[in-house]
């Protein structure tokens, strides 16, 4: 892996404050549904509208961009090497591609930090096949490395034309509420190629489900079944959707899909943080009774000990008494078996011993 390379920008890491601005948007979207197209019509909308913006490109497959990225996971990751190297097929090799730029995304949040004070959103492309992004652990991390520091949003990008299919527009709405609930960020149904096919139909069917199974209705399958009995289940997350339509290709909708952007944001502030630090504040208070406990045991086990000193093994006096015991046996060549230990070669047994006190060890925080 090549170092991480950040057009202009000097690395380290930076502090984990939260700061309003930038947001950032996250786009995801299934094969296909035009997010390279749209995030080269946002770049191109943000020159126009003097927006400051900045790219970051997480897809490590991808031959050409017809934007600029800032920050380019190409640069860093050789995901053909990756796939030699490890041995992969394309897409174990985009997923460790990713994974490998994730170990160092604290470079990209502060690169970013360090900036912030110039930037209105932060634009970031994901891999085509979405479940790499978002199912894998790295997806994951980046997209907490992100929430965690500046408001963030979600960006699902929706084929229109092809959603017109009560099933694939059911199948949509499914991955888009799994994105939602596995994220807990803010997200925007951003319906695509409305130059092909206007999205009004979708809005109706999220409106009125009634609308919807009358849809699903005329196919008697049994998937049609199923998806007329999903959408009773997703009328309640519906209601916490935006929803825009665009065209990438001709730029219908780039106003409503930042006025949707910034709404989001707000909204951002008041659950996704709020949420946040509650989970922050609650870790810190396990993280504060554990520590508790173990003071208390270390407490208790001195008393047991009558005020002798309690030496806890730091694995240092096992490597000193391997090397005196080393030296010994330069001297004597006929050593017993039991002399094992002292040479540094552990039984079984002995090294399940070793693991518990150094667990203990680390407890204490040597
Ligand atoms: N008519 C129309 N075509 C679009 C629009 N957006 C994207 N496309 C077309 O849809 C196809 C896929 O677009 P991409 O931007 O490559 O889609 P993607 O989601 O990035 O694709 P992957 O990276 O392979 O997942 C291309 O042929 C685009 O020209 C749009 O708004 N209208």
């Amino acid at each position: 892996m090549n170092k991480l390379h950040i057009e202009g920008s000097s690395s380290g890491s930076g502090s984990s404050s939260f700061r309003r601005k930038p947001v950032i948007i996250i786009v995801v979207g299934m094969a296909g549904s035009g997010k390279t197209t749209l995030m080269h019509r946002l770049v191109c909308h943000t020159h126009l509208k003097d927006i400051r913006g900045y790219v970051v490109n997480l897809d490590p497959a991808v031959m050409t961009l017809p934007y600029a990225a800032n920050i380019d996971v190409r640069d860093t990751v050789k995901y053909k090497e990756v796939m030699k190297q490890f041995n992969l097929g394309p897409n174990g090799g985009i997923l460790t591609s990713l994974n490998l730029f994730a170990t160092k995304f604290d470079e990209v949040i502060s690169v970013i930090e360090k900036r912030a004070d110039q930037l209105d959103y932060v634009l970031v492309d994901t891999p085509g096949q979405i479940e790499i992004f978002t199912w894998s652990a790295s997806g994951a991390i980046i997209t907490e490395a992100f929430a965690s520091t500046f408001p963030t949003v979600v960006a699902y990008v929706v084929d229109t034309p092809r959603s017109e299919d009560p099933t694939t527009f059911m199948s949509n709405m499914l991955y888009a509420c799994s994105i939602l609930y596995k994220t807990r960020l803010p997200l925007i149904l951003t319906f695509n190629k409305v130059d092909v096919a206007a999205h009004q139909f979708a809005l109706e069917w999220m409106e009125d489900f009634e609308a919807f199974q009358t849809a699903a209705s005329s196919d008697h399958s049994y998937s049609s079944t199923l998806t007329q009995s999903l959408s009773l289940v997703l009328d309640e997350f519906y209601n916490n959707l935006k929803s825009v339509g665009v065209s990438a290709v001709s730029g219908v909708g780039m106003e409503a899909f930042f006025n949707a952007v910034e709404a989001s944001a707000e909204e951002y502030m008041e659950t996704y943080k709020a949420d946040l630090d509650k989970r922050r504040e609650e870790k810190q208070r396990l993280e504060e009774d554990r520590r508790k406990e173990s003071m208390d045991k270390l407490r208790r086990d001195m008393e047991k000990s009558g005020g002798e000193t309690v030496v806890l093994s730091t694995g240092l006096k096992d490597k000193e008494a391997s090397k005196s015991m080393m030296d010994e046996e330069d001297e004597d060549e006929e050593m017993d078996d039991d002399d094992d230990d002292d040479l540094g070669i552990y039984t079984e047994e002995e090294d399940a011993i070793d693991e518990d006190e150094d667990e203990e060890v680390d407890r204490f925080g040597f």
